[in-house]
């Protein structure tokens, strides 16, 4: 299925349910089309009638005849055309403005079922440009062009059958130009749609490297990379500018073009106009109203050709942005089974068995792991840097599938159980906590906005925050946003750790909790750390071994294989791996 075509069903799909509106749309077009082609008769008929004045009064003779009469007409007529059109402009902002809130509205829902492969493989700018750019594109097509072409449409087919109403030859003449115009513009129109395609996912690709070196900024000053972050800017930069300025070409090429057709065509109505009248019989006066309707007709008839001409890069702006919201659209969406099974509030267990997994197909990071957890019981997973601990954190709580093998709690695969049920079950702290715009209170009660504040309170001294929170001048109610809190590495983990406690969850996986921070807040870490893993199953992935020397389990996984696993004082006795790294990283303490 071609672009268009796809981006034709994505604009059916949110405009079919405005059914009364585009009557009311049509009926305003119609309306309007109606009496703005039926105006030039009149225009016509009063300078036929002002000429055999003119005429008359050569000869002494006094008669304005009917010309008064039409000039009312043409007035009244023009006012009723502008009425229509009216109308249908305004019905049209009011399904546009609906519209596009829908999509923006089903859009921002889509991402919240989107995989954690999608947000793993696209870049926070491109994915932010399409609720930006590729939306307002939408909208502005919309608005100002959706009308437009169904008056222009309306309005060819209208002075089309007025034309060949009022004079045949003369309606041959003045559409004979027109397969050429059309001919000229389909070319434009390839041209533009190509390099517009090419310019919307250039702007993708520009936002999504601006995003990336705003969020590195400090990594880019450390190391004095000003100027390579310009020099990697130019490029994406120069791509959008050479993409929109060719696009841009073509499409103000046809304006022009029309117009330049248009003005030939009038001149050969009036030149071949004038020859058919003054060869037909005809009377001069009649012949003149004749040869003025006409170059209206031929005037008006460009007119739609010139428009849709110019209104095309508006549109094909939109069919890009539509085809870029289809992607996303298309992107699958987390899976789950219709009849998820639950999990028990007393967890039995977790497990990994014999799991492979590959995030891209051919690069297998994980080579038939199998780790067993009991319940209540905390392992720790070690490792050297890409051994695979991270991944093996993101298949237990299902942020991807296994190729092969299972991920069990309770006993049961996660792939059988409700996804709703697992993430209810399962307690994430991840390395770098993230605090959203609000106040602490906010982000405690994150996972379960009904606690009360008295659990809030709880969760945050279990979690050692209480008192960091007091001395600030609002307390629970200071806004994350104001800059006289701002937080630590480590307070946020702090608070990260008080949202977990509040949510409860039965299986606990913390990524590298007591990583990158100083060591007081280290040691409040790790007594909120020992609180929190109690009475639950826990998996901990700690870079600093002295926080896991009482984990029930200690697994070693090196190059996506589990090499040893055990307690601290059987892996020291076994003098592998762990023993290794355990007295290297004393050394480095
Ligand atoms: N989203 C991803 N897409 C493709 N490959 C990935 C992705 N995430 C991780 N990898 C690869 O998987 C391997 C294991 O990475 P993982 O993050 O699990 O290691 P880790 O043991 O947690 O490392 P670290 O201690 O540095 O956090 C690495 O080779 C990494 O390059």
């Amino acid at each position: 299925m071609s672009d268009v075509t796809r981006s034709m069903r994505f604009f059916y799909h949110y405009l079919k349910r405005y059914k009364i509106s585009f009557l009311i749309i049509t009926i305003g077009i119609i309306i309007g089309t109606y009496f703005q082609v039926k105006a030039p008769i009149f225009m016509g008929k009063a300078i036929t009638a002002l000429a055999k004045y003119v005429f008359g009064l050569m000869h002494g003779v006094d008669d304005k005849g009917n010309f008064v009469h039409f000039i009312w007409l043409l007035v009244i007529y023009f006012i009723l055309g502008a009425v229509g059109t009216f109308i249908s402009t305004i019905v049209v902002t009011y399904v546009t403005g609906n519209a596009t809130n829908r999509m923006r509205r089903g859009l921002f829902a889509k991402l919240q079922r989107m995989t954690i492969r999608f947000f793993d493989s696209h870049q926070d700018g491109d994915v932010l440009s399409r609720f930006t750019s590729d939306l307002d594109n939408i909208s502005n097509a919309l608005n100002q062009a959706l009308a437009q072409i169904m008056t222009n449409a309306a309005m060819m087919v209208g002075i089309l059958i007025v034309m060949f109403q009022q004079n045949v030859k003369m309606a041959w003449v003045t559409i004979a130009s027109a397969p050429v115009a059309i001919l000229l513009a389909a070319f434009l129109i390839r041209q533009t749609r190509k390099y517009t395609d090419i310019q919307q996912d250039a702007v993708g690709s520009l936002n999504g490297y601006v995003n990336e070196q705003i969020s590195g900024q400090k990594i880019i000053i450390t190391n004095g990379l000003q100027q390579d972050s310009i020099d990697g800017f130019l490029p994406h930069n120069k791509e959008v500018k050479d993409a929109t300025t060719t696009a841009q070409t073509y499409s103000g090429m046809l304006f022009p073009l029309m117009q330049g057709m248009s003005l030939v065509n009038t001149a050969i109505v009036i030149f071949f106009g004038s020859w058919l009248a003054l060869n037909s019989g005809m009377g001069r006066a009649a012949a003149l109203g004749l040869v003025v309707v006409f170059v209206q007709y031929s005037q008006q008839f460009y007119q739609p050709i010139t428009q849709v001409s110019t209104l095309y890069s508006m549109f094909q702006l939109a069919v890009t942005g539509a085809r870029r919201l289809n992607q996303m659209f298309d992107e699958p969406e987390e899976t789950q089974p219709e009849q998820g099974l639950t999990i028990p509030d007393k967890l039995t267990g977790a497990a990994l068995k014999d799991v492979r997994f590959s995030y891209n197909e051919g690069r297998e990071i994980l080579h038939g792991v199998s780790i067993d957890v009991e319940p209540g019981h905390m392992v720790a997973l070690v490792g050297p840097t890409g051994s695979g601990k991270t991944t093996v954190m993101n298949l237990l709580n299902r942020f991807y599938d296994v190729d092969s093998g299972a991920v069990t709690i309770d006993d049961t695969d996660v792939r059988e159980l409700g996804l709703k049920q697992l993430r209810d079950h399962v307690g994430i702290v991840l390395q770098d906590s993230v605090l959203f715009s609000g106040t602490i209170g906010f982000n405690i009660k994150y996972g379960r906005p009904e606690a009360s504040d008295d659990e809030m309170i709880a969760a945050a001294k279990q979690a050692n925050i209480h008192d960091f929170i007091m001395t600030l001048d609002d307390g629970y109610d200071t806004k994350v946003t104001d800059e006289n809190a701002i937080f630590s590495t480590g307070q946020k983990q702090l608070i990260s750790i008080a949202r977990t406690i509040l949510t409860n969850p039965s299986l606990l996986i913390l990524d590298e909790a007591t990583s990158n921070v100083d060591t007081v807040t280290e040691s409040r870490i790790q007594k909120a750390m020992d609180t929190v893993v109690q009475g639950r199953t826990s998996f901990v992935i700690a870079h600093r071994l002295k926080t896991i020397l009482n984990a029930d389990k200690i697994v070693v996984l090196k190059d996506g294989n589990v090499i040893e696993q055990g307690t601290h004082q059987e892996l020291l006795a076994a003098h592998g791996f762990y023993s290794e790294l355990y007295h290297n990283q004393f050394v480095f303490e």
